[in-house]
């Protein structure tokens, strides 16, 4: 008899498990609005040609070799990555003060830097926002963290719920951390405004709270990557520590190459060297150094200008495709006068939609109209397309009617 004779069916994964359904749905009008993963006019997937150009280049030279990196990674990707989000100006790194370590995509960033934190950091309690990515509690957890919550989304107003955030953190214990969604909060689509953020940064710095920012869509809320930095950028530009983890998956839609890096910024140099020799330390006996071929794709393509800037011009192009969806949905619902305030559509940023359509809703949907979502009403705007809005809003309406 096997020795797992006994090993229980793992439910699928809240996200990850909508595509395994859609999958196997035969209808020919079935449409997946599951998974963060973005979608041509055409409903295909895409890889951005300034990729292509950047592959086609390491493809053709002759000095690329397939050795082992080191364990903290590409080190010129490293360097280029801190500057995407911190600013090619940011006295951190002017000062040295921020140690990186290339990660396995947002996910494996995230781990790294909850192993190191649970590991080199006096306070193990995370406060997450609710809601937030469904992985965000398990990443924590399992990594040696606490998981606790502050208030974030109002259903009522479909809105910020900051007054509920601020009475949250200032209630953490002192030193805890907070998970900071960097843009395109998902799954809400909210972001707090720029003079909340401020408020937010005082309140934590005050508070000696350590931020840890999530940054898995730089670029895709505003469709420009200084914009969507600029939360981060003011965090630390007080000269305080915090946390960051990126990723590439979707602005430069790089997915299935997990290229991603975690950043701790630190108060000085010499701890910000400290902090990398034991970055390694967490990193070497997890998986011991991250793949080369995304993280090259990547160098290629931020040490170029020229290809830095088609690169902009294509991201701006998603962003903007999303946000033209936004408008149609909206147009098309008012059009068929669903009963309801639609108007977060279009106030909301970023990949998702938070629909506030309840949990039956979205199985009527799928069960009907072969639409699938997440149960908790999340829509991804980048699976929607001119050809397909239609029968999206024909099931919401449905769905509400
Ligand atoms: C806030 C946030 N942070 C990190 C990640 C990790 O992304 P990666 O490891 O691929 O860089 C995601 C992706 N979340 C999804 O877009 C989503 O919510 O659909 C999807 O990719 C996922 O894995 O769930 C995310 O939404």
């Amino acid at each position: 008899e096997s020795v797992f004779a006994n090993i229980a069916q793992a439910p699928e994964d809240p996200i990850l498990g909508v595509t395994v359904a859609y999958n196997k749905d035969t209808s020919p009008v079935k449409l997946n609005l599951g998974v963060g993963a973005y979608r041509t006019e055409e409903g295909k997937p895409v890889v951005l040609n300034v990729v292509r150009k950047a592959e086609q280049m390491l493809v053709n030279d002759p000095s690329r070799v397939k050795e082992y990196l080191p364990i903290l990674g590409l080190a010129d990707f490293n360097k280029l990555t801190a500057k995407l989000i911190l600013g090619a100006d940011s006295p951190a790194i002017q000062e040295d003060r921020v140690a990186t370590a290339q990660g396995l995509s947002g996910t494996g960033s995230l781990r790294v830097g909850t192993e190191f934190l649970a590991r080199h950091y006096h306070e193990h309690t995370i406060y997450i926002p609710q809601p937030t990515w469904g992985n965000h509690p398990k990443v924590f957890t399992l990594g040696g963290l606490s998981v606790k919550s502050y208030r974030y989304y109002d259903p009522a107003t479909r809105g910020l719920d900051f007054q509920g955030l601020l009475k949250d953190l200032s209630a953490a214990s002192s030193g805890a951390i907070v998970l900071l969604h960097a843009c395109a909060h998902n799954p809400t689509g909210v972001d707090p405004t720029l003079e909340q953020w401020e408020q937010i940064r005082q309140l934590i710095r005050s508070k000696g709270l350590l931020p840890f920012f999530d940054s898995a869509y730089q670029g895709f809320a505003s469709g420009s990557l200084d914009a969507d930095a600029q939360p981060v950028r003011m965090f630390v530009a007080d000269g305080g520590e915090c946390f960051i983890a990126q990723s590439y998956a979707k602005n430069m839609g790089l997915y299935g190459e997990r290229v991603g890096a975690l950043s701790i910024v630190c108060k000085t140099a010499d701890v910000a060297k400290r902090v990398e020799s034991q970055l390694k330390l967490v990193v070497r006996p997890m998986y011991s150094n991250p793949p080369i071929h995304g993280a090259s794709i990547v160098a290629t393509i931020l040490k170029d200008k020229a290809l830095y800037d088609e690169w902009t011009v294509e991201l701006k192009g998603m962003a903007d495709r999303i946000i033209n969806m936004r408008k149609q949905l909206l147009d098309a619902l008012t059009s068929r006068g669903t009963p309801g305030d639609w108007s977060h559509i279009v106030k909301q940023i970023g990949m998702f939609t938070f629909t506030g359509l309840n949990a039956e809703q979205v199985k009527f949907m799928t069960e009907k109209y072969h639409i699938y979502m997440t149960s908790d009403g999340r829509i991804s705007m980048a699976g929607l397309s001119s050809q397909t809005v239609p029968h999206l809003a024909d099931g919401m309406h449905a769905a509400v009617t």
